[in-house]
């Protein structure tokens, strides 16, 4: 069975070792790897730190709007071969504008790939700007006034990064910039750091959905209330299995978060470092803790439910996967 949404995804994640020797041949930059096999060979990561250091690294190579639409354009490409029909894409902003990219150049290249979705991959694609956690609230602030003043089409706005360090009352002002200015709200909490974490996004940043929060799962209060409330998770098993927030996939709290009515949805987080596309991860997600037809429909329900779309999009979505479920729309 194939997720007909994908809302955990991040753009810089689904930079494959040859499109980075590729574009740093074109920018004329210089790589500490030899070949795209050196690079994919210290995809060994020990914590989410190891990896965000690997990740911010190779970055570097985007440089130009079209590098930037290069990128989305091949991410949406795959997405729909995986049977993505909708993806929202998270893109770490301030991690190019802080090295000398103009945030126009970024968006410009991002939004034109996703606004031509429908037409070249028969998907429908929206934006997330992440702002960086490891990075001060102002500075935060800053990235999401100007995001709201440029005029591109964004969707909403994502916190990431190191969980380990800044609380979410520093981004407060920025969270509620985005809000006034009709953006929906999301944050990753809960994958390294603890549950008071997850309590933390949805209190003070009022955040719609929650990125990973697997270790809600520590507090049955707080899983309690993910359930009454209905929030969303945007769960990466592969993920949490790459970077060590799980020992093995087969125990995985997914299945049994499931099981508890909480509103998970599967996701790949960053496919090109951890080795598998929303395809990939269903499948393996789904042998490792031996999930049936009905837990990959509940998943599958989730995404679409989960998505910040219209309803109009919501209900054709609903109707594609009964007919693939083989129901009734
Ligand atoms: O899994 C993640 N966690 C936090 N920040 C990130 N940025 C890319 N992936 C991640
Ligand atoms: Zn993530």
């Amino acid at each position: 069975m194939r997720m007909p949404t994908e809302l955990h995804l991040h753009l810089e994640g689904t930079l494959e070792p040859e499109m980075t020797f590729r574009l740093a041949e074109q920018n004329r930059l210089d790589l500490p790897w030899r070949d795209p096999d050196e690079l994919r060979a210290r995809f060994d990561f020990t914590d989410l730190q190891s990896f965000l250091d690997l990740y911010t690294m190779s970055q570097e190579v985007l440089r130009t709007g079209e590098d930037f639409h290069a990128l989305t354009d091949a991410y949406l490409a795959r997405a729909a071969a995986a049977g993505v029909r909708h993806a929202e894409v998270s893109l770490d902003l301030q991690a190019h504008t802080g090295r000398g990219v103009r945030a126009a150049e970024v968006l410009d290249g991002v939004t034109s790939a996703l606004q031509a979705a429908p037409g070249r991959h028969g998907l429908s694609a929206g934006l997330i700007v992440t702002v960086l956690r490891h990075l001060p609230g102002e500075a935060a602030l800053a990235t999401v006034r100007e995001v709201v003043e440029s005029g591109y089409p964004v969707l909403g706005l994502g916190l990431c990064s190191t969980e380990l360090t800044a609380h979410a009352r520093d981004f407060v002002e920025a969270f509620d910039l985005a809000r006034a200015h009709g953006l929906h709200l999301t944050a990753h909490a809960g994958e390294e750091g603890p549950p008071q974490n997850v309590t933390g996004v949805l209190d003070h940043l009022r955040v719609e959905r929650v990125d990973h929060g697997v270790r809600a799962c520590g507090d049955p209060a707080l899983v309690a209330r993910l359930v009454a409330q209905r929030i969303p998770l945007t769960v990466c098993p592969v993920s949490n299995l790459r970077l060590r927030v799980v020992d093995a996939l087969h125990e995985h709290p997914l299945r049994r978060m499931l099981d508890s009515g909480v509103m998970v949805t599967l996701n790949s987080d960053d496919p090109a470092y951890f080795g598998g596309y929303l395809d990939e991860v269903t499948d393996r997600t789904a042998e490792a803790l031996d999930l049936g037809e009905e837990h990959l429909s509940t998943l599958a329900r989730n995404g679409i439910d989960a998505a910040w779309v219209e309803e109009s999009r919501r209900r054709e979505l609903h109707a594609e996967l009964e007919r693939d479920l083989g129901g009734t729309p």
